[in-house]
This record gives structure tokens, C-alpha cells and sequence, in this order.
């Protein structure tokens, strides 16, 4: 029998009492022990359908007047609350086995903390200040950690790993990738269907378009005469141009135009949301809110719609075997494949994945070029001996100096700095000598790793010749993974290089190269945004063609 007022009414304390032991029940029963990253919304929902029903009920079923069912029903409301998260509270600030992995305290608490510190969207940058605080491995969340000891590349990422994707990848959900679907058995059918668009025989053909926006390129480039070229915009130009080209047979035509246009705008406002690694829930709270989420829906909606016109124009595409065409093989019976949300999603991942990484190389790797003209005439001594009359990819993919240039561009400014989330098998893995538990998130932030003096000798510096000659200078080579390692790693690596390696050669058989006048590097250094790919700070360099 409930306890009761003399006026009959269920004893406010004792109704609260039972909300805070509903409370401490639904955290240590429910939220504790699954992923409830997927039903913020409905949550809270149902939060507040229980609160009005249990206010109507009070006045309907006890009669109780209006003001006492409103108050006993908040005193309960909050009771549950307390119960809820008070729980929540004590547990991750004393129980969580993560709390002996070192960290700034309040990121033990919420991962809204660290949302609250990439207000400048620079999240590596952050990453790497606190590394250098507190060591290998760093608390940065409340179920997450951040890791640069080399030995976790092979428990992470190797081909025998149990790790798993992490709940960041149902940030899109139902809108799922190929990339960003967690299911490992799903991943590993979509990725056979991927697999025939990146073969050896796939990328002989697109050589031969990717040699064509090249020549586009470098006649742009050509025009400005000796003025400065603004190389972010021109290499974001080109990539996205290859990337339209290979991915859908459209040919944008932004090399031709010269100018950023309205989607390569949408691309990084489409990504921004992600720089602040908002906890997935609340992500996924922002993105549904309307009016909050516009520039990443509208992305999304550019996305589906290059997808439609693909397959609309499929005769009208530039080219039959494109990347969208050998995934459109896999729907051969289907009538609408438009509509198919996995195929949407991946039309957004080529867009994504093939364009903003490929340029943020090539911009880096032109700032070390134009600023040591050393490493300009080292290659120019590599490759003018082979780079005559129709050469191709495969006659210069073995040239270490051009190859050593590429490594340490990605290894200095790697394209997805602050690297990918990953779940701990629910067993636990061990890194070196360090357990960490079960399902618990955690990067291994390339860009830290990438200038870590335990990892690399004189880690800052721009020295292709480790990766040939001065071998000693990586001491530990498995530590380097801009690509990502094993069965989740980049598909688009031997495309991505290809584009690397041709244009490359190119443009220093073409031009000689400096900074522009005023140029230090500082706008690509500090403008440029961590929002899991990058978005580009200016950098203007001279070229001038060789005579
Ligand atoms: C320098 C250029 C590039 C870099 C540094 C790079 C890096 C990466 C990384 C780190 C991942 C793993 C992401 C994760 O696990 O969350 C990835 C995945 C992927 N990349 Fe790349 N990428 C590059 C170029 C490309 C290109 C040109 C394409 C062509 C479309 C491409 C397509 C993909 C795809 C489809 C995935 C998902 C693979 C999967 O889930 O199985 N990438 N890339």
C-alpha cells in the first residue's frame, strides 16, 4: 500500500523515493549497460508523456487538485532524474575503470566537456597539448580515451583485431556507408561490392582522366604568369573536379570556371558539425532540430541528388565505368536504386572521402615544396630521367624521393587529423603493457603521432629521406596509418596516391616554385579546421614556368 496524506493523496516523499529508485534501476539496468545513443528524442519523449500522464492521472484518478498533481508530479520527474544521473555521476567520477588513464578531470564527466573545448575547430592542435601533458594515453570523454603508443596500431587496426566501429559512426543513421556502417558483416559485403571500382584495372582508367584535369592545372596555374596562385582553392578545385569526374562521370567543370563553387561550400559546412565531436546522442539531437542542421542537410541532400542525376544520365555520363557504376552493378534488379538510403550514403562518402583529403595533401606538401627548393631539385633529379614523352603512374611509383615527399605530407598534416573512432572488443585490449577495457571509444590521432619525437627523430621536420635512406629517423614505422590500417583502412589509397605522385611530378617538372611575397604558411598552419577531414586555411605560392 502506498503511504498517504490525511487528504488521501500519495505521500509526495514517498512517490519521489520510488522515482529516485526507478532512476538509480533505469541507469545501473539499462543506461549503463547499452547503447542508448540512438533515442535521445525518444527519450526525452517519453520522459515527458510520463510526466503529463502521471499529472492527468493524479488529478483524474486521486483527485488531486491541479497545483499538487503539477507539484508531486515534478517532485517525481526530478527524483527520477536525480536517481538517473545522479548515478551516472557517481559512477563516472569513482567507479569507471577509465579513471586511471590520465586526463583534464572534468572530461570524466561528459563528453560535452570536450565539445566545449574545439570551439575553434581544432581538435588536433588540443589533442596534441594534452598529450604532451599528460602522456600516451589521455582520458578525453567519459567512455573515451586518446592513445599515441605505437603498439595499439596492431590490436586496433590489424586484420586479426576484434575492434569495432564506434557509436560516432551512427551519427548519420539510417543514412549508412559503407564507412560508416558498424556491422562488420555488412561492411565486409559492401566493401566487396566496392572493391572492382579501386582494381588495378579500374585505376588504369582513371589515369588517364586524372591526367587530363592535371593538364587543366597546370595550364590554370600557367595563367597567373608569376602572380601569387592561391593553391588551396586551385587544389581544391582539381580534386573535386576528379572526384565529380570519377565518382559520378560529371564533369563540374571548376578547373575550367576557376572559381569555389556553391557545393565545395556546402562540403565543408556539411562537415563542420563534426569538429566539435559532439557525443553522438546530441549530435544526433542537433542534425533533427530544424533550422540547426541546415548546412549538413543540405550536403546531404546535394549528395542524394548527384546520385539521381548519375543514374538518370547514365548514358549521358563522360564515362561508363566510373565508381558510382561499378557500385550500381550491385542493383542491376532494383528499379529505383535512387532511393536506396545505403547507396545515397555512399554516393556523400566518395565525395567526402575522395576530395577534401587528396587537396589538404597536395596543399601541405606544396608549402614544404615551395618553401625548401632543395626538395624540388631532388626530385626533379628523380624524375626527369623517367618522365619523358607518355609517361604513367607506374613509372614513377617507385621513385623514393617523390614517394618520401608524399609520406611526410601525411605524416606532418595528416588529411583526417585527429583520427578514427574505434571500440575496444568486450573483452578488453591491451596496448603494450596498458589493459583498457571493454567498449570504450578511442582514437589514435595521426597528427600527434605523426610529430612525436618517441615515434620520429626530429619529428617537426620535413625530411623525406626517412622513409629511404635515414630509416633510423622512423622509429616506429607501424605507427604510420594516415590511411587508416586493415578492414575498415582507406579504399581510395592507391587512387589518392596516384592523383599524389602524377600531379606532383608535374608541377615541379613544369614550375619553379616559392611562397608568395608575405606568405609564411601561418594562414594553412592556423585557419585550417579539424572537422574529421580538414578545411583548409589560404596558402599562396609563386610558380613560374621552366624554361
Ligand atoms: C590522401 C588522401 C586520403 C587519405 C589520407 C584518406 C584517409 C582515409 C582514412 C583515414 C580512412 C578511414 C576512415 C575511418 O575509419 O573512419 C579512409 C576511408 C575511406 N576512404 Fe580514404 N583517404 C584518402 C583518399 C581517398 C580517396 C581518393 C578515396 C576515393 C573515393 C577514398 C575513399 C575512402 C573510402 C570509401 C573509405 C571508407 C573505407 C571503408 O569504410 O571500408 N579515400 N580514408
Amino acid at each position: 500500500m502506498l503511504s498517504t496524506t490525511p487528504s488521501g493523496e500519495i505521500s509526495p516523499a514517498v512517490a519521489s523515493l520510488g522515482a529516485l529508485a526507478l532512476g538509480t534501476v533505469s541507469f545501473w539496468g539499462y543506461f549503463h549497460r547499452f547503447e542508448t545513443h540512438m533515442y535521445a528524442f525518444t527519450y526525452f519523449y517519453t520522459f515527458l508523456a510520463a510526466y503529463i500522464g502521471l499529472a492527468i492521472g493524479l488529478c483524474k484518478g486521486y483527485s488531486y487538485s491541479i497545483p499538487s498533481s503539477a507539484a508531486t508530479s515534478t517532485s517525481v520527474a526530478l527524483a527520477f532524474l536525480v536517481g538517473a544521473f545522479g548515478n551516472c555521476l557517481i559512477y563516472r567520477l569513482f567507479l569507471n575503470p577509465l579513471n586511471k588513464f590520465p586526463g583534464p578531470y572534468p572530461a570524466r564527466i561528459s563528453n560535452l566537456w570536450l565539445s566545449a573545448q574545439l570551439g575553434n575547430s581544432d581538435g588536433y592542435y588540443w589533442l596534441q597539448e594534452q598529450h604532451k601533458k599528460y602522456g600516451k594515453f589521455l582520458r578525453i570523454g567519459s567512455n573515451d580515451i586518446s592513445i599515441i603508443d605505437p603498439a595499439a596500431m596492431e590490436p586496433a587496426y590489424g586484420n586479426k583485431s576484434r575492434v569495432s566501429k564506434a557509436i560516432w559512426y551512427d551519427n548519420d543513421y539510417p543514412l549508412t556507408s559503407m564507412h560508416t556502417s558498424r556491422d562488420k558483416g555488412l561492411h565486409d559485403r559492401r566493401r566487396r561490392v566496392w572493391a572492382p571500382a579501386f582494381s588495378e584495372k579500374a585505376l588504369r582508367d582513371y589515369e588517364t582522366e586524372i591526367q587530363k584535369f592535371n593538364e587543366k592545372l597546370i595550364k590554370q596555374i600557367g595563367k597567373h604568369k608569376g602572380e601569387p596562385v592561391n593553391v588551396t582553392k586551385w587544389f581544391n578545385l582539381f580534386s573535386f573536379d576528379a572526384m565529380g569526374l570519377l565518382a559520378f562521370g560529371r564533369d563540374y567543370g571548376m578547373l575550367d570556371k576557376g572559381e569555389k563553387p556553391h557545393e565545395l561550400e556546402m562540403l565543408d559546412e556539411g562537415m563542420q558539425p563534426l569538429a566539435y565531436r559532439f557525443p553522438s546522442w546530441f549530435f544526433r539531437m542537433l542534425t533533427q532540430i530544424p533550422g540547426l542542421g541546415e548546412g549538413y542537410n543540405k550536403f546531404v541532400k546535394f549528395c542524394v541528388s548527384e546520385l539521381t542525376w548519375r543514374i538518370k544520365h547514365a548514358d549521358q555520363a563522360k564515362r561508363d565505368s566510373d565508381i558510382m557504376g561499378w557500385l550500381l552493378k550491385a542493383y542491376k534488379d532494383v528499379p529505383h536504386p535512387e532511393n536506396d538510403s545505403m547507396l545515397q550514403a555512399d554516393a556523400r562518402l566518395i565525395i567526402v572521402a575522395g576530395s577534401d583529403t587528396t587537396a589538404a595533401t597536395f596543399t601541405y606538401l606544396f608549402y614544404h615544396l615551395a618553401s625548401d627548393p632543395e626538395q624540388v631539385r631532388k626530385l626533379r633529379e628523380e624524375l626527369e630521367p623517367i618522365c619523358l614523352g607518355d609517361w604513367q603512374e607506374k613509372d614513377i611509383r617507385g621513385c623514393n624521393h617523390l614517394n618520401g615527399c608524399i609520406n611526410e605530407a601525411l605524416r606532418l598534416h595528416p588529411p583526417v587529423p585527429s583520427g578514427v573512432n574505434r571500440l575496444t572488443p568486450p573483452e578488453g585490449m591491451k596496448v603494450g603493457e596498458t589493459w583498457i577495457p571493454g567498449n570504450v571509444t578511442f582514437i589514435t590521432p595521426q597528427y600527434v603521432m605523426g610529430r612525436d619525437e618517441y615515434i620520429y627523430a626530429s619529428a617537426n621536420s620535413f625530411i623525406p629521406e626517412r622513409w629511404y635512406s635515414q630509416e633510423d629517423k622512423v622509429k616506429h614505422k607501424d605507427a604510420f596509418a594516415p590511411f587508416s590500417m586493415g578492414p575498415f583502412g582507406c579504399i581510395g589509397k592507391n587512387l589518392a596516391l596516384m592523383e599524389l605522385r602524377t600531379l606532383t611530378s608535374r608541377l615541379v617538372l613544369n614550375f619553379d616554385l616559392k611562397l608568395a611575397p608575405q606568405e609564411d604558411g601561418m594562414r594553412l598552419m592556423r585557419k585550417t579546421k579539424d572537422h574529421f577531414t580538414v578545411d583548409l586555411g589560404d596558402l599562396e605560392v609563386v610558380f613560374t614556368e621552366r624554361t
